[in-house]
């Protein structure tokens, strides 16, 4: 699937890339209408881009942050600002000496999630920890190219922290979660 996501990635024109994620965003807007604090992330080259989404939030008047990590075995958080420094695990991140604010919707990156709602991430659990503490409080919304939701369901580990949908470039999938 991360080889899947890198070639398709690849392959789109640069306006369509962006029209694609100018979709998401509208297909995100009631969801980003309802929240008061918006955690997106900086992407990978071959990740859809929130960033759209965010910026939309902002002009709503929307909180925004995004993930930081004090060092590389760090928890975690979410911090307003903008994406200057350079993080642990090769992303821009805000800077982390402001205190950190818990979201209520979590636009969160994925390799893949199956229907209900389950999600493979980077492998280091950084997101099933931070949900972990933000569950009941949060709506989580996994983003990503379309062919990232499988229909098959696989296999969920017991820290594994179900998405309520999942937001792609074709429409909102709600999950049962
Ligand atoms: N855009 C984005 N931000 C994110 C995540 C993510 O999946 N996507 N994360 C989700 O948890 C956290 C960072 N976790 C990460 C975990 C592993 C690697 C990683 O293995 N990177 C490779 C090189 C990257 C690549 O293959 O393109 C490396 O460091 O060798 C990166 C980020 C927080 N921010
Ligand atoms: N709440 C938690 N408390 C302690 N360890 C955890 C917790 N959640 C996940 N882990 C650990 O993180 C490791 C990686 O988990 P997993 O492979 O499910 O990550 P992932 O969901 O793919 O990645 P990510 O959440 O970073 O996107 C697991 O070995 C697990 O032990």
């Amino acid at each position: 699937m991360r080889a899947r996501r890198k070639d398709y990635a690849a392959s789109l024109a640069p306006s369509l890339r962006i029209a694609l994620e100018g979709e998401v965003a509208r297909i995100l807007e009631p969801l980003l209408f309802a929240a008061k604090v918006v955690a997106a992330y900086q992407p990978m080259k071959e990740e859809l881009s929130p960033l759209p989404a965010l910026e939309m939030a902002r002009a709503m008047g929307k909180t925004t942050v995004l993930p930081a990590f004090a060092a590389r075995d760090s928890r975690m958080t979410f911090h307003e600002g903008d994406a200057t420094a350079a993080g642990p695990w090769g992303l821009l991140q805000p800077p982390i000496d402001s205190p950190p604010l818990a979201p209520d919707l979590v636009l969160v990156p994925l390799i893949a999630c199956d229907l209900l709602g389950n999600r493979i991430g980077m492998g280091q659990g950084h997101y099933d920890r931070a949900l972990e503490g933000l569950r009941g409080q949060a709506t989580l919304v996994g983003i990503g190219w379309d062919f990232q939701l499988l229909a098959d369901t696989f296999a969920a580990d017991p820290w594994d922290q179900p998405l309520h949908a999942f937001a792609a470039p074709s429409g909102l999938t709600e999950f049962s979660t």
